[in-house]
């Protein structure tokens, strides 16, 4: 379309020349003496050019995109894959499940004498950053398929036909150059459940999508693998028998992955010997292969800021606290007195953490990172799968008690403890609405009776949450005292670690211990 536009420029530009050149033919001027019949000819004939070329130009509106544009967009990553399952850690038995798959694209006459028909789609599902992606690609590298990605949400447009364009030309571009996986990222983006209020466009591309998974035959070994965030989004009709029929989770990795997903990050770089990966897998609960990943390359990158030529555990510490809480907000301004807040909300947070022995307190500190002004890392003692009502109804108490110590310290609250609400909020919907854990009766509660009974669910929540602020109010007021010892010392040195914070306790304890000396 710019092209277009230039050649209208010209194209004026020549009309109003012809013109002049025109006129001044039958009324000659001293002006365009010079122009011989020659010149005039060369600028007619320049004109006709542009105005054929104006008229022969693609003149589509920009409405829709031209095939072309389309081409280039679907399936961005044309290229082999060299990432095999070398590289991706842990998730051994879903690298098992898909063997079958790899041997089928690999062996692909042997399956086909048999009559055998392989999945054509498997879905990946699971929490952001486990390794889907990374899974996918493993898959076209095992295979030496070509890797064709493509993320839901660019199929997306407001343009009703637009999206199943792109559907329809990254699975003919699959099948050209088979054999080849096609990854579509973000699928519920395309494959969300239609519902009555549909939108035209998204259910053409869904429907197009479905029209070419049941279009290729097992004959094409193409294979399509789906991920997603939120199975339960998706359109039944793409999970039917013949499309995405194999659903494999993937989960954040447990100890023993996170410490192979820590050694493949850290094979390439120079670890001093003190550096023991396993604590570090052992440190690092919940979190996922990206998280990992990521920590592995800050450490390395802090190392290279204070000019050392070997990572250290140092680095590795100072690399999970940026990742989990943030970069680190350079001479901040804030108030004595707000500071004075954070420190007693913070020490709120972990003295009823540790009371309560909810999850091992890692560090506390009042040095601003990303949004928070201050953070307790806390890292549960174990790998935990199942967690009882006690434990959730506790994790609640400690996520108000920053609110709490605002309270009864300063006998105001302050907007601190938006995030903590939040948290504390989700976890008691969630006993209440998904794990039968309140008045409401051992039962899972179904969208629909969430929606026509919000107040009677904002009840439940509310008692659940109101008695563990009380119970927070409580421990605070019974351990005044340590709570302002806490918040002494991170006023003094602005952080506080696990070890110091038991010694906190100690000295607490041994001083109210009555004196040996003046007993007798
Ligand atoms: N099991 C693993 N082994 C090695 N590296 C991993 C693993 N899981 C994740 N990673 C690292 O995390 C990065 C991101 O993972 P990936 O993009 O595959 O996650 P994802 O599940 O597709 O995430 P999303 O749902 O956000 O798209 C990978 O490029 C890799 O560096
Ligand atoms: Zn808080």
């Amino acid at each position: 379309m710019k092209k277009k536009k230039i050649i209208f420029l010209f194209l004026v530009l020549g009309l109003i020349a012809s013109f002049i050149l025109i006129y001044d033919g039958f009324f000659p001027t001293k002006n365009f003496a010079s122009f011989k019949v020659g010149d005039r000819l060369l600028v007619w004939s320049i004109t006709l050019i542009l105005f054929i070329l104006y008229t022969h130009t693609d003149s589509k509106p920009q409405l829709v995109p031209s095939v072309l544009s389309i081409e280039k967009d679907a399936g961005k990553e044309k290229d082999k894959s060299d990432v095999s399952f070398k590289d991706v850690a842990g998730l051994d038995e879903i690298k098992e499940e898909l063997q079958e798959t790899i041997d089928f694209i690999n062996n692909f006459m042997k399956y086909r004498k048999m009559g055998a028909k392989i999945p054509k789609g498997i879905l990946f599902y699971g929490p952001p950053g486990t390794g889907k992606t990374l899974l996918a690609k493993a898959v076209a590298g095992e295979t030496n398929s070509t890797f064709l990605y493509a993320s839901g949400s660019e199929f997306v447009e407001k343009y009703v036909g637009v999206g199943a364009k792109r559907v329809r030309t990254l699975f003919e571009k699959a099948k050209k150059e088979a054999p080849a996986i096609i990854f579509i990222d973000e699928i519920d983006a395309i494959g969300a459940r239609r519902n009555s209020e549909s939108n035209n466009e998204k259910d053409q591309t869904l429907n197009q999508l479905l029209v070419e998974m049941d279009g290729f035959n097992s004959n094409e070994t193409v294979i399509v693998i789906g991920a997603t965030n939120r199975l339960d989004l998706l359109d039944e009709a793409l999970l039917r028998p013949g499309r995405f029929d194999r659903h494999i989770f993937v989960g954040n990795p447990n100890v023993k992955a996170r410490e192979e997903i820590l050694e493949v990050h850290t094979k390439n770089k120079p670890l001093d010997k003190s550096i023991d990966i396993k604590s570090i897998a052992k440190k690092t609960t919940g979190l996922s292969g990206a998280q990992l990943a990521n920590i592995a390359n800050e450490a390395a990158i802090i190392a290279v800021r204070k000019n050392k030529n070997i990572i250290s555990s140092h680095e590795f510490d100072a690399a999970i606290e940026r990742v989990l809480a943030g970069l680190e907000v350079k001479n901040p301004s804030i108030l004595r007195k707000e500071k004075e807040t954070v420190a007693i909300h913070e020490a709120g947070h972990a003295l009823v953490s540790k009371l309560l022995a909810t999850d091992i307190v890692q560090k506390i500190s009042i040095v601003p990172r990303g949004q928070a002004l201050g953070y307790v890392l806390k890292f549960p003692d174990e790998e935990r799968y199942l967690l009882t009502k006690s434990e959730l109804l506790n994790k609640i108490t400690c996520l108000l008690a920053g609110r709490a110590a605002e309270e009864l310290i300063f006998s105001e609250i302050t907007t601190g403890a938006k995030d903590d609400l939040n948290k504390a909020t989700d976890i008691a919907r969630e006993m209440v609405c998904s794990y039968g854990m309140s008045s409401l009766g051992t039962m899972a509660l179904d969208n629909n009776f969430m929606r026509y009974n919000s107040d009677v669910i904002r009840i439940e929540v509310k008692k659940i949450t109101d008695e563990r602020y009380k119970e927070a109010i409580q421990l605070i007021e019974e351990n005044k005292e340590l709570l302002q010892n806490i918040a002494n010392v991170l006023l003094e040195n602005e952080t506080i670690d696990n070890d110091e914070l038991d010694n906190i306790f100690e000295n607490h304890r041994k001083s109210k211990l009555p004196c040996a000396i003046n007993s007798n």
